[in-house]
């Protein structure tokens, strides 16, 4: 990569992009809602169980002018989701300033692993045990996303529980591999422990991205 590119792709004003898609959100509180997606590739958080093991290595994505991403998703949505990958790998303080510029409203799925940058309309924090969440992330989130793969997971899940802000929503969501057993233990947790609801990755079921 030359140097002009890495200068942009460190000031934000490029971004390396794996793929965006106009779907429904899935997961989480806006399940059900109409969005457009970007997803920013690079990772290195590292969870076995990622579902997009593709987004890791952000030298297989093109580095591309976030305002020719801007240009384009406003065309699909007044609902952005920005994912990857890790986007806070990246300084999203130019994305999210220009989709807020077209009056959109931005989302952002993160692990919470890196400095909190970009303005957002709705933070999801899912929270890995490799690379715990920034205080800034704990204190901004609006949703608590934690992925139930084991039964250490319960108890990781109030762990973090513990550290977000009083307004936060908080979720289960079953690793999709081990839905089959780990879903009647969230069904059997959620109501003994009703603070927290219950998140499905709707759209594998709905055969959409
Ligand atoms: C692919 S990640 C990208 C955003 C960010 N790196 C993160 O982990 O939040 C998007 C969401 O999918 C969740 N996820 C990834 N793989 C999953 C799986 N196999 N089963 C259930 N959820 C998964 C993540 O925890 C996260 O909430
Ligand atoms: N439909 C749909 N909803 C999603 N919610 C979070 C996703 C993600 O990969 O970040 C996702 C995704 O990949 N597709
Ligand atoms: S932090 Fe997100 S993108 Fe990175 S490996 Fe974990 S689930 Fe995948
Ligand atoms: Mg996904």
């Amino acid at each position: 990569m030359n140097k002009e590119t890495q200068l942009l792709i460190d000031k934000g004003e490029m971004l390396p992009l794996m793929e965006e898609f106009y779907t429904i959100q899935g997961e989480g509180y806006y399940k059900g809602t109409a969005a457009y997606f970007i997803r920013i590739g690079g990772c290195d958080v590292g969870c076995h169980w990622c579902d997009v093991k593709e987004s890791w290595n952000a030298n297989l994505h093109p580095p591309t002018e976030t305002s020719k991403i801007v240009e384009n998703a406003k065309k699909y949505s007044d609902t952005i989701v920005v994912t990857g990958g890790e986007p806070l790998t990246w300084d999203m303080t130019a994305l999210t300033s220009q989709l807020k510029n077209e009056g959109l409203q931005v989302h952002i799925e993160t692990s919470g692993a890196y400095k909190l940058t970009g303005t957002w309309d709705w933070i999801c924090l899912s929270p890995k045990k490799m690379k715990r969440p920034t205080q800034e992330v704990y204190d901004s989130a609006d949703e608590l996303k934690v992925i139930i793969y084991n039964k250490d997971d319960f108890r990781f899940a109030e762990e973090q529980a513990a550290k977000v802000n009083a307004n936060c929503i908080l979720y289960m969501q079953p690793e999709w591999s081990k839905r089959d057993t780990v879903v009647p233990e969230i069904v059997d947790y959620v109501m003994k422990n009703p603070k927290w609801k219950v998140s499905l990755q709707t759209h594998k079921y709905l055969n959409i991205p």
